[in-house]
């Protein structure tokens, strides 16, 4: 571990977890000072708050104390392009302190009851059931104002007309034959329980027809007596934002959401745009200065942090509607929390809604079809809560979404099954097994070159979307520098002629990596260079049916992708991914990162890798520490 890892004032066991890797430098520090500034000198004290600082870092709310030996060394701790998420120490040889010692030290600790240093009191321990929870005090906060805001927008509900919204329904979803379906409808709950509660979160996998039910729901709203209402779509990223836009709009005619009075130019925003960022990081919307919206949508609700849900539910207005949209099974956000799965999860609190019985009761009670399941007590449970989860695949069925399946309930002995069942939409092939991804790599290039060259700008775009390759890890040797390396050698062997990534050339396939407001280009967006009749280069991105196109000098942040992060790729789609697989120690290998990956494709998915590190992904389920699942959190 290079020196500007290791923080030089750490002594003793800060040290040792330090030059192990499981803490950084910023973790240890943050540990001193906060026990130099409330006098705390405690050895296992001050490890366990370098370890809450590194767990909120990972991704956790708070640090479940009796599972700190868990905690991962992870890529995205190191920020190192060229690393590989694994620890050169094995953390079970290190010296962890008993977890019954630092509890009890902790209960002492004025981090955690406050001393005669003055009103600091940086640390939260939280008693639970499970064991105690340790939280940093910014976080705790931020906690308990998500959990209090959601329990008092669900102790009344809105008003409706239930005549209305009856016929809506009715008008709205309509079976494969066109009457109504027989079984239990779960988009036409959903798009009920939206209507019927403050807060609703409207669940699913890739093409569960979320966005179908988000443009029904705002029809429904439309069609309620009263102006037609404010409606305010976003996602946490511009590039989701954008997607949410065009499938509204899509959608929006054959709905007539603007003969319902809403406004024909709905846009849809990114979360930090919608609630007013400020440079210094303060919001234009807060709890003082709501904002003007009667109904919000969030969609990629996965990828929203505790801090921005918790932002964005004291901007909301206590009468608004809410609607959380998102897949919970996918990987969280970067920043800590995991606030969609949580609130899934969550037992459902909140005042009994007779109006929802009144209004989708016999779908509550309706018999399955092979195709929906009839709701179970749970299911039933959940949805007085305002949670539906939709589950029919409308976009891709058979082998993928079995596999999809499969990866998400940790079923390895089903997962190798599918992946060796010789069905077409599904390959798995050795980590050194590269003939059929190298054809897939040079073919996509290739039809994407001639387009390039034809100045057939769509045709390109389409044609990038043909295939892509995902990886793990940004660096080492599963990584996508890596196979971004080789794929360029692979591209210049079969063209004839060399490829220089550092140069625009016509097919050049582009990742942004920055968000640009004024281009409305957006970080995660990707495009392709493309060579317009009068000879110039322009970089074209796919913007509904036309693309937009802008000189490539004008992207102030782009790298050219021949592969790309799983992270990454969240949130787009393509006829076919192959997936490499990380060794099975990589801390990153998790059942979510599979899950993800697979669910990028909607023809063909190939996975590179071995049995065995596909299975430990399966069995690995990414753990983020939070307590939003407790009904009632009091800290000590
Ligand atoms: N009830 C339905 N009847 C017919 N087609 C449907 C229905 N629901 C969804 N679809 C179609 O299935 C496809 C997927 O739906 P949609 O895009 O709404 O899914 P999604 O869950 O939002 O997907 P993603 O998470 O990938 O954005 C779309 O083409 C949509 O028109």
């Amino acid at each position: 571990m290079t020196d500007a890892r290791v923080a030089q004032r750490g002594k003793g066991a800060l040290r040792v977890f330090n030059e192990a890797g499981v803490l950084a430098a910023a973790d240890v520090h943050v540990a001193l000072r906060l026990g130099a500034l409330a006098g705390e000198s405690d050895e296992s004290v001050l490890l366990a708050t370098a370890l809450a600082v590194r767990a909120v870092r990972s991704g956790s709310v708070c640090l479940e104390l009796n599972r700190i030996r868990e905690i991962p060394v992870e890529e995205t701790w190191t920020g190192d392009d060229e690393a590989d998420g694994t620890s050169a120490v094995d953390p079970a040889t290190l010296p962890w302190p008993d977890d019954a010692a630092v509890a009890a030290g902790l209960r002492a600790s004025p981090l955690v009851a406050g001393g005669p240093n003055g009103p600091l009191q940086p640390l939260r321990l939280v008693p639970a059931a499970g064991g105690d929870l340790l939280y940093l005090d910014r976080y705790f906060r931020q906690e308990q104002t998500v959990r209090r805001l959601l329990d008092e927008r669900a102790t009344t509900h809105p008003e409706v007309d239930e005549d209305r919204l009856r016929a809506g329904l009715d008008a709205l979803f309509r079976g494969d034959g066109g009457a109504p379906s027989a079984a239990p409808d779960r988009q036409r709950l959903a798009a009920a329980v939206a209507a019927t509660h403050r807060t609703s979160v409207l669940a699913g996998g890739p093409g569960t027809g979320k966005t179908h039910t988000v443009a029904r729901v705002l029809a429904l709203l439309a069609g309620q007596p009263g102006p037609p209402p404010r409606v305010g779509l976003a996602a946490p990223t511009g590039k989701a934002a954008a997607r949410l836009q065009e499938a509204v709009h899509g959608q929006a005619e054959s709905l007539g959401l603007s003969e319902l009075g809403l406004a024909p130019d709905l846009a849809a925003m990114t979360l930090h745009r919608m609630l007013g960022w400020r440079p210094g990081g303060r919001y234009r919307y807060h709890a003082g200065n709501h904002l003007p919206y009667d109904v919000i949508v969030v969609d990629e609700t996965s990828m929203v942090s505790l801090t921005m849900m918790c932002r964005l539910l004291e901007a909301v207005r206590p009468d608004a509607r809410l609607v959380l949209v998102g897949d919970p099974d996918q990987l969280a956000s970067v920043d800590a929390g995991a606030v969609l799965a949580d609130l899934v999860a969550r037992p459902a609190p909140g005042a009994a809604n007779p109006a929802l019985a009144r209004v989708v009761g016999p779908d509550l009670d309706a018999r399955g079809d092979g195709v929906e399941a009839p709701l179970g007590e749970a299911e039933r449970s959940r949805l007085g809560g305002g949670v539906v989860r939709l589950s029919r695949g409308r976009r891709f069925e058979g082998a993928i979404a079995h596999l999809a399946d499969a990866v998400r309930e940790g079923r390895d002995d089903e997962v190798m099954a599918i992946l060796r069942s010789g069905d077409e939409a599904v390959s798995f092939v050795g980590p050194q097994d590269w003939d059929a991804l190298r054809a897939d790599v040079v073919e996509t290039s290739a039809t994407v070159t001639e387009a390039a060259l034809a100045g057939d700008a769509l045709g390109a775009l389409r044609s990038a979307e043909s295939h892509r390759l995902l990886c793990a890890h940004r660096g080492g040797e599963f990584g996508v520098s890596w196979w971004a390396r080789r794929s360029v050698e692979w591209v210049s062997a079969a063209s004839g002629h060399g490829v220089d990534p550092s140069r625009w050339y016509p097919g050049q396939p582009l990742l942004v990596t920055a968000n640009d407001h004024e281009t409305r280009i957006y970080n995660g967006d990707t495009g392709v260079v493309v060579r317009r009749a009068d000879g110039e280069l322009v970089a074209a991105f796919a913007r509904g049916s036309e693309p937009f196109l802008l000189h490539p000098s004008r992207l102030a942040s782009v790298q050219t992708v021949y592969a790309m992060t799983i992270h990454r790729s969240q949130g787009s789609q393509y006829d076919a991914v192959s997936v490499v697989v990380p060794d099975e120690t990589s801390a990153l290998l998790t059942r979510e990162l599979l899950y993800t990956a697979i669910t990028r494709a909607q023809k063909r998915v190939r996975i590179v890798g071995t049995e065995q590190a596909v299975r430990a992904g399966v069995s690995r389920q990414v753990r983020r520490a939070s307590g939003l699942q407790l009904a009632e959190v009091t800290p000590l």
